[in-house]
C-alpha cells in the first residue's frame, strides 16, 4: 500500500499557491506539513483528498486489494478545520450517519459508536445533541468519525486546534495505533504531534513560489 504525489501544482484565484510538490509513503508512514498561515498547507491536503482539482500533477493510492491506482479521496478520511457535524442530532446520529455513509474500505472490523466515543474519552454523551458539547469535545467527536469507518488514510488539518493535553495525547496515540496498523496519515500543524515515521514537509506559499523555493 502506497500513496504518491508527483510534482502536484495548485492555484487559488489568480495565485499558484505551490509547484512540484512529490512525496511518497509507504504503509505506516505519516507526511506532516508545517508553515505559516496562508502557506498552502489546507490547499495541499484539499488536494489529495480530492476537494480540489490541482493544476497539475497526479495523487495515486495503491492499495493491497488492486493493482489498479485510485485517487486517495475515494479511501481517506478528511478531518478539516470544521468537524462535519449537525449541531441538532445527537452525537449517535452523527456517527452513525458518517459510518452508513463512508462505509468501510476493505474488511477491517470498526469499533461501536459507544466504543469509538469511549476512545475519544467521552464515554456516556452519545445520546446528546452535537450542538450541547463544548469545543474540544465537538472536535473529539469529529475525531471517533475516524474510528468508526474505516479508511487507510487520515488526511487532518489542523487535527488538535481547541485541544487540551490530554486529547493532544489521545490524539497522537489514536494516530500512531492507526499507523501501527498500516495507515498512512497526512497532517497540518502548528504544533508538534509527536508522529513516528513521519516526513516533514515545510510549505512556503505564494511567496516561496516566487522566490523558486519549489523549483
Ligand atoms: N477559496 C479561496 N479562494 C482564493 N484563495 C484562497 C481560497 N482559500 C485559500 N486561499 C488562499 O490560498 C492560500 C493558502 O491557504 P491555505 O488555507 O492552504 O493555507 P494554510 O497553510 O492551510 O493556512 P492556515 O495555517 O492559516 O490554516 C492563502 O493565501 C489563502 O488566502
Amino acid at each position: 500500500m502506497h500513496l504518491t504525489a508527483e510534482n502536484l501544482a495548485a492555484r487559488r484565484g489568480e495565485d499558484f499557491i505551490f509547484l512540484n510538490i512529490s512525496f511518497h509513503l509507504a504503509a505506516g508512514e505519516a507526511l506532516v506539513l508545517t508553515g505559516k498561515n496562508g502557506s498552502g498547507k489546507s490547499t495541499l491536503l484539499r488536494v489529495v483528498a480530492g476537494l480540489l482539482r490541482p493544476e497539475k500533477g497526479t495523487v495515486i493510492f495503491h492499495g493491497e486489494e488492486s493493482r489498479e491506482g485510485r485517487h486517495p479521496g475515494e479511501v481517506s478520511h478528511y478531518l478539516g478545520h470544521r468537524n462535519a457535524m449537525k449541531n441538532e442530532l445527537t452525537v449517535a446520529e452523527n456517527l452513525d450517519f458518517w459510518r452508513t455513509f463512508l462505509g468501510s474500505a476493505g474488511s477491517v472490523a470498526t469499533p461501536s459508536v459507544e466504543d469509538a466515543t469511549d476512545a475519544v474519552g467521552l464515554s456516556g454523551v452519545t445520546h446528546l445533541p452535537f450542538g450541547y458539547l463544548s469545543a474540544g469535545q465537538q472536535r473529539r467527536i469529529a475525531f471517533a468519525k475516524l474510528l468508526v469507518a474505516h479508511r487507510p488514510i487520515w488526511i487532518l488539518d489542523e487535527p488538535t486546534a481547541a485541544l487540551d493535553a490530554s486529547a493532544d495525547r489521545l490524539f497522537a496515540d489514536l494516530i500512531t495505533t492507526h499507523q501501527a496498523k498500516g495507515g498512512i496519515v497526512l497532517a497540518a500543524t502548528h504544533q508538534p504531534l509527536g508522529l513516528r515515521s513521519a516526513q516533514e514537509l515545510e510549505m512556503t506559499g505564494f511567496s516561496g513560489v516566487d522566490a523558486g523555493v519549489w523549483g
